[in-house]
């Protein structure tokens, strides 16, 4: 049964003497963990300025994308809000520190939308999504409208896309994803 729920992964490392091995994605040991959707495109980021902001996005149905989130350089703040309509934690979050360092992966279903804040300079992201890039059904809310509280000074202005910009408030927005009945959890 696909999870429904953002989902924390801290894959095995497997240290030796000449540095570690790790399995960044299994279809068997994560299937274990609910993540059993196809992934069909992977995608790779790099943000260079700190404090970088890339969100909240999602793709509408029939192009909605469930997405596996890892930082391959530097440190980010990855976020997932609930944008279920009628879901009694709708708008609430769930955010994970993702590093080079710790290897964490966030899974963000469809229902979610997601965005990460860089902590570093040049910071790359790279992430498994389960439908191809489909611009047409591009969406999202504004990064500064669901209450989050992003890791940076209060008075910073992070770098924003000029369509980040523009994205709807969580208020103004018409969410077209239905509730499936769980609503969100802490990450475990
Ligand atoms: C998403 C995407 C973008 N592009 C092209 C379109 C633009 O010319 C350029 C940058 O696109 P955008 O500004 O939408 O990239 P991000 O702001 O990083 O958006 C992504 O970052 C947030 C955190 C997400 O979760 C989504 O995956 C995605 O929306 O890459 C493609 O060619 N294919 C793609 O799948």
């Amino acid at each position: 049964m696909q999870s429904t729920l953002p989902t924390l992964i801290e894959p095995r490392r497997h240290g030796d003497a000449r540095g570690w091995f790790t399995e960044v994605y299994n279809e068997a040991t994560f299937a274990e963990r609910g993540i059993t959707c196809r992934f069909v495109q992977d995608n790779h980021s790099m943000s260079a300025p700190r404090f970088t902001l890339r969100g909240l996005h999602f793709q509408r149905q029939p192009h909605g994308q469930d997405k596996l989130v890892r930082c391959i350089r530097g440190r980010i703040f990855d976020v997932a809000v609930d944008v279920r309509k009628g879901s009694p934690t709708y708008g609430q979050y769930v955010g994970a520190e993702l590093t080079a360092e710790n290897g964490h992966q966030l899974f963000v279903p469809v229902g979610f939308a997601h965005g990460f804040l860089t902590l570093e300079e040049d910071c790359e992201v790279t992430y498994k999504v389960s439908s191809l890039y489909a611009p047409d059904c591009d969406g999202g809310v504004r990064w500064d409208s669901c209450g989050i509280d992003w890791p940076m000074p209060a008075s910073t202005v992070p770098e924003l896309s000029p369509k980040d910009v523009k994205l709807p408030t969580l208020a103004d927005f018409d969410s077209p994803f239905p509730y499936d009945g769980s609503p969100l959890a802490p990450l475990a």
